[in-house]
């Protein structure tokens, strides 16, 4: 029987997924020899089933926006060890490499941004039709048959890195719960990955991880892991312990989480979302100004025609200040330190 493209080339998902995707034009299924089901359902989407029962089902993704490597880097050396049986993986797992073509282009997206068409927004302009609003539909398709194929407990992890610099290197967006507590022990993994900043949400996006987080009750974040640079030049001792916890959760091995403290984790909850409504938004700090930078309260952050934005509290934080979004679209977050206690009062125990 003739040896599957993808066993030929080395385990090389992601490299036939960019230079020969018609290879995987129609879903297509295979056995490793270790006896895992490999399902194909598109370029850069692949999903695993072990030989014994899982008590798990895993999503792994990145490149939602192209040019953020590492997390590519990162998952792409996964799946080649999957397939290549240096790995094994013990829970039901699929990985999503999410924008190529702008992975080719080494920009963020080709026409759109794809972390703004989630739930649906993919499908709310009628008559507007591009690569990145039919990725997103085909990746929410997958994702919906992978997590309801059982109950089992569900998690997504959607693997990125930031534009700019940032005081605190490596933080995490964990989506709005609608009420419900935040996990204790979710926060704990965050942090065995090497992630100790979490950013609490506080208002329903059209973001990935908020629709695996909303639409399948997952566990997700949106996982900043340090900033952006092209392929090649990520330093990958970097993310030794992001990439061994996410090693050890697909394989089943004990994760040995530390149990949770909250002067080992800087927690903020979100205090502002800022979007941009008219054309002349403008930023008032340094155009270097990091992540998590802090302002007075009364400073002024931005402003566009009609509107002055400013902190609202001494010590408010400034998180992913892009002016050159699209109109309609979040310019600037301000976050500010909460405790888990003050973030989850009046909530059910976690
Ligand atoms: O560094 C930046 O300005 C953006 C980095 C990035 O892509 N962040 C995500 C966060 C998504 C979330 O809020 O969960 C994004 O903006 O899509
Ligand atoms: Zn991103």
């Amino acid at each position: 029987m003739a040896v599957h493209p993808v066993l030929a080339a080395a385990g090389q998902f992601l490299h036939l997924s960019r230079t020969q995707a018609e290879l995987f034009n129609q879903p297509q299924s295979l056995s490793l020899s270790d006896g895992t089901q490999v399902t194909i359902h598109a370029a850069g989407i692949i999903e695993f089933a072990p030989i014994n029962a899982a008590t798990q089902a895993i999503l792994l993704s990145c490149g939602i926006h192209g040019n953020e490597t590492a997390p590519i880097e990162i998952l792409d050396a996964m799946v080649q060890d999957i397939l290549c049986g240096r790995l094994v993986v013990k829970h039901r797992l699929m990985v999503q490499f999410g924008n190529l073509p702008a992975m080719d282009i080494a920009e963020r997206f080709v026409d759109e941004n794809m972390n703004r068409l989630f739930s649906g927004a993919h499908s709310k302009a009628p008559g507007l039709v591009n690569q990145e609003r039919i990725r997103a539909k085909q990746l929410e398709d997958c994702t919906r048959a992978f997590f309801l194929k059982d109950l089992l407990p569900r998690c997504h992890y959607d693997l990125h890195t930031a534009i700019r610099a940032s005081k605190n290197d490596k933080f995490a967006v964990y989506p709005f719960l609608h009420g419900k507590p935040w996990k204790a022990q979710q926060i704990s993994f965050m942090q065995a990955c090497g992630v100790n900043t979490i950013l609490l949400s506080n208002s329903p996006t059209t973001t990935y991880s908020y629709f695996s987080s909303h639409q399948f009750g997952a566990d997700a974040f949106t996982v900043e892991l340090g900033k952006v640079r092209p392929f090649g030049q990520n330093n990958m001792a970097d993310f030794a312990e992001v990439t061994s916890t996410l090693r050890a959760l697909v394989a089943g091995e004990a994760l040995n989480l530390p149990d949770y403290q909250d002067d080992a984790v800087n927690l903020f909850s979100v205090n502002q979302v800022i979007n941009k409504t008219q054309p002349d938004f403008r930023l008032h700090f340094a155009d270097d100004a990091p992540n998590f930078s802090d302002f007075k309260q009364g400073e002024l952050l931005a402003s566009e025609t009609g509107h002055e934005y400013r902190a609202l509290v001494d010590g408010e934080a400034i998180v992913f200040p892009n002016a050159n979004v699209a109109l309609g679209q979040r310019a600037l977050l301000t976050v500010a330190p909460v405790t888990l206690q003050q973030a989850n009062e009046g909530k059910a125990d976690v």
